[in-house]
């Protein structure tokens, strides 16, 4: 199908939305007046530049506050219309999006309406220009979708369409599935937006908050299979309204909406009992699944690493390999890997010296096909530094600059194998080997990573459509210095776990500090026994406050013995059903990066989050004392 994007959904000058829509692959865009109007291209230069840049101009937009109206201002609205088909010749533009009057005075009579629509098509026809009838969740009289295609079939005009835009339509949860009665070649265009859920005016809703399909919270699969399903052949085109992206890089929208657009298209017509759609659906490699992580590897300055190796013998882990070419230790407990680089992390995206988390390495059953996979979704793809005699391990760039490898899951599990990837190590001398006490980690629980706030619902369509980590709801936590919202992404089985964190309003020192704080959660059987392993290695937890103990003991019914010892350990609870949830936290190393120890007891699912706020208290009295 021929992928379009509206130019309101990136920033920028007329022109440099058409190279961003163009570089990203898109094969078309819709042109909102107003782009137009502010540019100092003429419309037939306009045309020249999408032309040779390979783009078509599907659509046209918006006309407004047409129909409805009395017969003055109908011939005044006609004049008004006539004018801009004569500009779509000029721009080689042949759809005309006309919104549903919005104005207080549109009067709801579809008799009316659809005698005047009847006329606004026929001067089309004379042009050559076909009318996409768009009913605005807002509109005055029209506001439905079903509505507006009643008015349509009554004007009877083969130069009248519909315009399906699903904002307008799941917004108000109306019912799509009507749309499947709606004869495909009446349908002209197809617009799409995904939003999250809120409750609140749906025109600011639209107008702010739209995001790509797979970011928010409607179900676009089933929506867009209705049209399909309906004969829709037109493009699958999108139209968000966003505040983030008006202000972000137009290149970087454009392949985020490419991606999300790639993975709508993969997942439509896939429904037992769907119609094969007349259209030509693009499919992407096979989805990937991950069965947990292959390691993580931190950078860190020296001292800074000094002090994380401090942390990791407390927890237990051993220093048992150095990699052959690299400065990078292999830091190994179980199944456990932790790659510590501690001079120079030369992974082909930018660090600023602060202790981080460079590179997720994620074991998968294939990873060719991953690589395939991240290629069609357009994925950065990061140089590598290889010795001939390595592994070939492919890294793409997340949307923070994190490294995301594909690591084959060989026999990983197996008792006594190591993946191949582990050849690029080798042991290092037994006088440098570093052993901690074992302390029963049993593997890396999940990675927690603060985001730059323009990317946040990128990242999350990233690690979605790359590797099929399914988002949670966002859950937002009051920290000191601002609100943080937290989106976790999991694996089928519900490994590996993907934590995303943003500072809601862009600022605060969590935010700020070098990129953002980060974390990562390495899973035990015996919260106890971890924390006791560590305090008696001289490493001392994350204080917690005793208010949250005394709190704890209001509301719960642990045993006073048991939240002794949780106090001592800087132990957290929460509770969900019969599931529970223990952890501890250690100290923040450059102000940045912590792990965090935790216990999942029946089928506890979330990461303690009720407990955040005591975190991020205590992670700034610790800053600041
Ligand atoms: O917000 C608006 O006015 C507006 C205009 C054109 C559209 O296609 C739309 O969905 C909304
Ligand atoms: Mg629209």
């Amino acid at each position: 199908m021929r992928r379009s994007i509206a130019t309101v959904s990136l920033s920028g000058t007329l022109e440099e939305k058409l190279h961003a829509a163009a570089k990203a692959g898109f094969d078309g865009v819709e042109i909102f007046e107003n782009d137009l109007i502010a540019s100092p291209l003429r419309p037939r230069q306009v045309r020249d530049l999408a032309r040779s840049l390979g783009l078509g101009i599907d659509l046209y937009q918006p006309f407004r506050d047409f129909e409805g109206v009395d017969d003055a201002r109908l011939e005044h609205n006609l004049r008004r219309a006539e004018e801009k088909f004569a500009l779509m010749v000029e721009l080689g533009a042949d759809t005309i999006l006309v919104c549903s009057n919005a104005t207080p005075t549109a009067v709801d009579d579809d008799e009316r309406a659809a005698a005047q629509l009847r006329r606004l098509a026929r001067t089309a026809e004379r042009y050559g220009v076909r009318v996409a009838y768009e009913a605005l969740a807002w509109g005055s009289a029209v506001n439905r979708y079903a509505h507006s295609w009643r008015i349509v079939e009554k004007a009877d005009h083969p130069s009248l369409g519909v315009c399906l835009d699903s904002f307008h339509i799941l917004s108000r949860d109306d019912d799509p599935a009507g749309i499947r009665d709606i004869p495909g070649e009446r349908i002209f265009f197809l617009q799409l937006a995904d939003a999250p859920r809120m409750a609140m005016d749906v025109l600011q809703w639209s107008r702010h908050y739209r995001c790509f399909p797979g970011q928010g919270g409607f179900d676009l699969t089933t929506f867009t299979d209705h049209v399909l399903a309906a004969g829709y052949t037109g493009p699958l085109s999108l139209e968000v309204f966003n505040d983030v992206f008006r202000a972000s890089d137009a290149e970087r929208t454009a392949a985020d909406a490419m991606r999300s657009l790639s993975l709508l298209e993969d997942s439509l017509g896939r429904g037992s009992g769907e119609p094969r759609p007349r259209a030509e659906l693009r499919r992407l490699p096979e989805p990937v699944d991950p069965s947990g992580y292959a390691f993580v590897e931190v950078a860190a300055e020296p001292e800074s690493a000094r002090q994380i190796r401090g942390i990791l013998s407390a927890l237990g882990f051993a220093h048992t390999h150095d990699h052959r070419s690299k400065p990078v230790q292999m830091w190994h407990h179980g199944d456990v890997r932790l790659l510590l680089n501690d001079t120079d992390p030369r992974l082909g995206h930018t660090w600023s010296g602060a202790s981080a988390v460079t590179a997720l390495g994620f074991a998968v059953p294939g990873p060719e096909g991953a690589v395939k996979r991240a290629e069609r979704l357009l994925a950065p793809a990061l140089p590598r530094r290889r010795d001939p005699a390595e592994s070939d391990l492919h890294a793409v760039a997340a949307p923070d600059g994190t490294a995301v490898f594909f690591c084959d899951q060989g026999t990983e599990g197996e008792a006594g194998t190591a993946p191949a990837w582990t050849a690029d190590f080798s042991a290092p001398a037994v006088a440098d080997r570093t052993e901690g006490a074992a302390t029963g980690l049993v593997g890396i629980d999940h990675v927690g990573l603060f985001q730059p706030f323009d990317h946040f619902d990128e990242a999350s369509l990233f690690y979605r459509s790359l590797l099929g980590l399914a988002p949670d709801e966002n859950v937002e936590m009051a920290a000191p210095d601002g609100l943080v919202r937290s989106r976790a992404l999991a694996g089928e089985g519900t490994a590996p776990r993907v934590v995303l964190n943003v500072s809601v309003l862009g600022r605060g020192t969590r935010a700020d500090a070098d990129g953002g704080a980060q974390h990562i959660a390495l899973a035990c059987a015996d919260i106890f026994a971890v924390a006791e392993a560590m305090r008696a290695a001289g490493v001392k937890p994350l204080p917690i406050p005793d208010n949250y103990y005394d709190d704890l003991a209001c509301r719960t019914d642990l045993r006073p013995d048991t939240r002794e010892r949780m106090r001592s350990g800087g132990i957290l609870h929460d509770r969900d059903g019969d599931g529970e949830f223990w952890h501890f936290y250690t100290a923040t190393v450059d102000g940045r990066l912590f792990f965090e120890v935790v216990q999942r007891i029946g089928g506890y699912d979330g990461y303690g989050s009720v407990n955040s706020a005591v975190r991020m208290a205590a992670q700034r009295a610790e800053a600041t004392c």
